[in-house]
């Protein structure tokens, strides 16, 4: 029998058919890195390189139960949330999240696909910044979603600043706005990940590969933060190591279906490999 203290993980967040993002891509970095993933399914999407073709949200309870099965039964080390899609499933997962106390929790908020469906109803914004935020260590917005969340337009690196500083308001320990949307000009070829922490801020940079194969890879980068902080790292070496395994996904990014492809999470392991040979 194997250590019985295996680091566990659990992704709450929708299915993608072509499994690039979601809960495929979240369970596929939790096994890369280690860590035993479990999953609370909120909504099934039809979906493939090409778009996402039909959602399907589950009754809000279906998230709930799992959640309690799981944390219940095999105990939650960290976990993060993807696409919630509703009102109603949001509020029952911060309840389950309170409840049972867990504080390793980065929210990825998850509201419209890269081709441009809806993945979070308009309506359920509010019930994402009052129930949610307020519960998380760390929340991974992109440019557009850290624009709904501050409620203001990003066009320079100080909007930026100034919208880490109100999503950090609306209570996460740490926000992340991430580069992967857009340069500001002084970025150059490096796409930049801003990290707040509540009282200063941090760059993240690295070189912005030049790829469409993106699809999933805000779901991978929190995936593999919450990965390290369920095997115990610190949030800022959760978030760094996180970074190391996106690059390296993105950077041998997949070139599958005829449209956007999927970031590679073999990558990371296999250049590790490489180079201990
Ligand atoms: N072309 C790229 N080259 C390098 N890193 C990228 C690229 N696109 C995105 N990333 C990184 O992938 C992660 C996810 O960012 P992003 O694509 O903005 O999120 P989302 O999938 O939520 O829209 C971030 O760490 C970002 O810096
Ligand atoms: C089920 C599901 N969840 C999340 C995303 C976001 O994907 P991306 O990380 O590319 O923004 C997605 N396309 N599908």
């Amino acid at each position: 029998m194997t250590d019985a203290r295996i680091p566990r993980a659990l992704t709450i967040a929708g299915s993608d058919s072509g499994g690039g993002a979601g809960i495929q891509a979240d369970l596929k970095t939790f096994q890369e890195l280690g860590v035993y993933g479990m999953s609370a399914l909120t909504a099934v999407t039809v979906q493939n390189t090409l778009g996402v073709h039909g959602v399907y949200p589950l009754p809000p309870e279906a998230a709930a139960e799992q959640i309690e099965a799981v944390g219940g039964d095999i105990g939650v080390d960290a976990l993060k949330t993807g696409m919630l899609f509703n009102a109603e499933i949001i509020r029952l997962v911060a309840d389950r999240i309170r409840v049972f106390g867990w504080e390793r929790v980065v929210v990825d908020p998850v509201m419209i696909a890269k081709g441009g469906a809806e993945l979070l109803r308009t309506e359920a914004v509010d019930a994402l910044k009052r129930e949610l935020l307020p519960l998380a260590m760390v929340v991974t917005p992109n440019i557009p979603e850290a624009e709904v969340l501050a409620g203001m337009g990003i066009r320079t690196r100080h909007d930026c600043r100034e919208a880490a500083r109100r999503i950090g308001g609306l209570g996460p320990r740490i926000v992340i706005i991430k580069g992967g949307h857009g340069s500001f000009e002084e970025d150059g070829d490096q796409v930049v990940d801003l990290v707040y922490d509540g009282t200063g801020f941090t760059e993240l940079s690295a070189k912005r590969v030049n790829t469409v194969h993106t699809h999933g890879t805000g779901c991978t980068f929190s995936a593999a933060i919450t990965a390290g902080l369920a095997q115990g790292l610190s949030a800022f070496d959760a978030i760094q190591s996180g970074r190391l395994f996106i690059q390296a996904a993105i950077e041998d990014g997949l070139n599958l279906g005829q449209g956007q492809g999927p970031t590679n999470h073999w990558a990371y392991n296999r250049r590790r490999q490489e180079v201990l040979q």
